[in-house]
């Protein structure tokens, strides 16, 4: 299985795209309108902040889940007993964030959701009729003014040598959102699982932008797209000293949303927290 960057510019990026998700549950581009300058400056200001004592000032709410999630409390991955080596902080515009990185962070909102808009049409429209007909409703239409979608900034921060010996900085998992959009890391890492069972690095140059198929979508699809199991390895050598970022955007449909016949995004989305055990 082969992974490769689709030029978003070019004439059959859609085909080519859409293509890559059916095969491997994720899709590269390259030449996209998410401007770099902006994802930097936010991997910038977010490393001062997960470097600040501050940041304890805005420890997640237990019943909204926005806010900072120590590494204390970070993620088990569904069937691992190990923590990530990570912490991260949720956004939601209607959330808590520090005043001074606001701004910045909302209008990435903004343009990511504008850009995963478009995506979910392109989706829409190379799915086969067999497919689309399962749709409740147009896939771009499912996001629309949900305030469920959830903006993570992700921090891992250097080894420290005392990991336990099988914990690694994100476990393997599945996302349990539509679609998970999220620009190449400060850092390599990122994983996806072939069908072959083999790990394959995901193409991580910087400017890239990485889109994956989530549970949601793989669901209301009836299996067609494939929710692809994906991982952050652990550096090694000299990068061990270095921290890594990185700026997952989960589109999720508003709650009411009909995904299949056994789920609403509502009842999809309790089931998958109560095993990772976050409520
Ligand atoms: O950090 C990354 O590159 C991926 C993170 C991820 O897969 C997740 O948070 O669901
Ligand atoms: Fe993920």
């Amino acid at each position: 299985m082969q992974l490769e960057a689709v030029d978003y510019q070019a004439p059959n990026a859609q085909e080519a795209f859409v293509e890559s998700l059916r095969e491997t549950g994720f899709g590269v581009l390259k030449n996209h309108p998410i401007s770099q300058a902006m994802v930097t400056g936010i991997y910038q200001n977010w490393q001062t902040f997960f470097d600040s004592e501050d940041k304890n000032n805005y420890v997640y709410n237990k019943g909204t889940q926005d806010g900072f999630f120590p590494q204390s409390v970070s993620e088990v991955a569904k069937g691992f007993t190990k923590k990530d080596i990570k912490e991260y902080y949720h956004f939601y515009p209607w959330g808590q964030c520090p005043e001074a990185l606001r701004p910045q962070l909302a209008e990435y909102y903004d343009k990511a959701n504008d850009l995963a808009r478009e995506l979910l049409g392109w989706i829409e429209d190379h799915s086969p009729e067999d497919v689309s007909k399962l749709y409740s409703q147009p896939l771009s239409n499912m996001i629309k003014d949900s305030d469920q979608t959830l903006l993570r900034v992700l921090h891992y921060p250097p080894l420290q040598g005392d990991e336990e010996p099988d914990a690694i900085r994100a476990a393997a998992h599945e996302d349990i959102n539509l679609i998970t959009i999220l620009p190449a890391a400060n850092e390599p890492g990122l994983q996806v699982k072939g069908k072959d069972g083999n790990w394959i690095d995901v193409p991580c140059d910087f400017g890239n932008l990485i889109v994956n198929i989530g549970d949601m979508l793989q669901e209301a699809s009836g299996h067609y797209f494939p929710s692809t199991t994906h991982r952050v390895i652990n550096p090694a050598g000299t990068d061990v000293t270095k921290s890594r970022i990185s700026l997952p955007l989960f589109l999720h449909p508003r709650p009411d949303v009909v995904l299949s016949e056994r789920h609403t995004a509502k009842s999809y989305l309790h089931e998958r927290l109560k095993e990772l055990g976050v409520i």
